[in-house]
């Protein structure tokens, strides 16, 4: 059996009196999408530099395609990297950028503008090749700079929120780009981001970090659908996680609510949406705040709201929320 793209064995790094990286055990297969997944400052980059190179563990051992690389420096891994602002060389086109990698590597100028036209042709750029960098647009210089990581024929790529400074439509259409070309590549992908959105749309599993560890890992969509914690049930933007008794919190997920059937609930709050209304109703499990179409929110009568729970699909999960 071939080896991992990536095994992470207990890797912990510390910046004084931060411990930026506790105790982290990972893989990536080859041919798999994993997101890491947290909130700013949980350590996510740092796993990715030390991944790199880029830093140095305190401890732990970072193996790259079965190869123990925790000592090498960053030009001996065989990583692909792409940041979060994409550092394309200016004085040099599309196709210098993306054939960089392969020459210092290397290649003969020939054989790596083959490579940088092979896989500017995978990320739908071909057409691009001699452009300038600065007369690109956004996602265009994003999926160069992907190019540029692919050409380098690394068994590994490591992507650091690598659509974070586009706007929302651009995101929305590249993530659906990215899970498609990450299944041409033919590598391992570790993908870090703070975006739940982005980690379900592009990556088969998800790792959330929360303060240097890793809390959970699964399939994505098994992880959003059945959260480890009330904190990571929260962190993935589930709205009705409610506080209950002994330490516990119970989790509604929006399929669990029915609407025009059972008791009738006070209406606490209302707030209209672009999609319709947001409207929180005083349930004696909490509070639970619905959001409805246009039609359902026409439906509600005066201040109070119809809705029974299907009580098999609700979760009760360790209320985790108030730790550091
Ligand atoms: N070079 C450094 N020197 C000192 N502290 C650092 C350094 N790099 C990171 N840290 C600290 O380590 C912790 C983890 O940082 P890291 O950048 O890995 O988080 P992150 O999850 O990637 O955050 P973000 O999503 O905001 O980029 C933070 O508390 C950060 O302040």
């Amino acid at each position: 059996m071939n080896p991992p793209a990536l095994d992470l064995q207990h890797l912990s790094k510390r910046f004084g009196a931060t411990l930026a990286v506790e105790d982290v055990s990972l893989s990536v297969g080859v041919n798999e999408t994993v997101a890491l997944l947290g909130p700013s400052g949980c350590g996510k980059s740092t796993v990715l530099r030390c991944v790199a190179g880029l830093e140095r563990p305190d401890a732990g051992r970072v193996f790259v395609g079965g190869r123990d690389v925790t000592a090498l420096p960053p030009e001996a891994r065989h990583v692909g990297l792409v940041f979060q602002d994409y550092a394309l060389f200016p004085h040099l086109n599309v196709l210098g950028n993306v054939a960089y990698g392969p020459r210092i590597r290397g290649a003969s100028r020939a054989e790596a503008e083959k490579r940088a036209r092979e896989a500017l042709a995978l990320v739908g750029l071909e057409g691009l090749a001699g452009r300038r960098t600065t007369e690109l647009s956004g996602g265009q210089a994003q999926r160069v700079a992907l190019a540029r990581a692919v050409a380098t024929g690394s068994p590994l790529l490591l992507l650091d929120e690598p659509l974070s400074n586009l706007d929302e439509q651009l995101r929305a259409r590249l993530r659906s780009d990215l899970r498609a070309l990450f299944a041409r590549v033919g590598a391992g992908v570790l993908l870090v981001t703070h975006d739940q959105r982005e980690a379900l749309a592009v990556a088969s599993r998800v790792a959330v970090m929360r303060a240097g560890r890793i809390v959970q890992v699964g399939g994505a969509a098994a992880v959003f659908a059945r959260p480890a914690t009330a904190w990571v049930a929260s962190f993935l933007g589930h709205t009705n996680v409610l506080p209950g008794l002994n330490g516990c919190a119970h989790l509604v997920p929006e399929d669990a609510v029915r609407l025009g059937e059972g008791d009738s609930l006070p209406v606490t709050a209302r707030r209209t949406t672009d999609t319709g209304a947001e409207v929180t109703a005083q349930h004696p499990l909490g509070p639970l705040t619905l959001h409805l179409s246009a039609r359902e929110a026409a439906g509600i009568q005066g201040d109070t709201l119809r809705l029974t729970l299907d009580l098999a699909r609700i979760l009760t999960l360790p209320d985790d929320r108030e730790r550091a």
